[in-house]
């Protein structure tokens, strides 16, 4: 029922609900508490959040939120295509300030789940896409924080084939990953 993949940083997962198709069309449980938690996937999503992006190379993020409202996201599109990035942002991780990207789109009928200790990011391939996502715990605005979508130390590799991305006022001026304090710690 429930397909779940690794990405090359193991802890951000793609997952792949079951579709059943049919003459009319498809059904899939997209979120399933139980069939996540046979997986070892127990996190309490709380809320739903959905954003609607109008123009190709909309790029969201990257963004997280600090304890006690540090969230795990599931994503996926509804409309349209994006390249969904999570980068580590917990000192000691092995794999600190590295990026892992995945290819999330309403043909693929595809998910990423990116955990808490990750910044997360989504740059839009087409027009008009809609992307929904669960999260683990509820939005806190003081809570929110961003790092530049651009931080040469991380160096995204974003499909922006020589186009500029629309970017929220908040995002045009976040900070890089080096100037930011220390908030979460890799737990071996
Ligand atoms: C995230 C969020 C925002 N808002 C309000 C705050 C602003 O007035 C407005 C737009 O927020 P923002 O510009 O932060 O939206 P995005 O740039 O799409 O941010 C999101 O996109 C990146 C990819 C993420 O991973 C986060 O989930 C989230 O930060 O919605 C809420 O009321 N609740 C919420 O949960």
């Amino acid at each position: 029922m429930l397909e779940v993949i690794p990405l090359a940083i193991p802890d951000v997962l793609e997952i792949k609900p079951r579709k059943f198709g049919d003459d009319r069309g498809f059904f899939s449980e997209t979120y399933n508490a139980q069939r996540f938690a046979e997986a070892g996937l127990s996190m309490p999503f709380v809320q739903d959040n959905q954003s609607f992006s109008a123009a190709r190379l909309t790029l969201r993020g990257l963004h997280y939120q600090t304890p006690p409202f540090a969230q795990d996201k599931l994503v996926r599109v509804l409309k349209g295509a994006i390249l969904d990035v999570a980068v580590d942002i917990r000192h000691g991780s092995p794999t600190f300030g590295a990026w892992v990207a995945l290819h999330v789109s309403a043909k693929a009928f595809n998910q990423i789940l990116v955990p808490k200790g990750f910044a997360h990011g989504f740059l839009t391939l087409e027009p008009d896409t809609e992307v929904f996502y669960k999260v683990s715990a509820p939005y806190s605005g003081e809570h929110d924080r961003g790092i530049r979508w651009d931080d040469p130390q991380i160096g995204i590799d974003w499909p922006l084939d020589g186009g500029t991305p629309v970017l929220s006022d908040k995002d045009a001026v976040a900070p890089t990953l080096e100037e930011t304090p220390v908030i979460f710690t890799h737990q071996a």
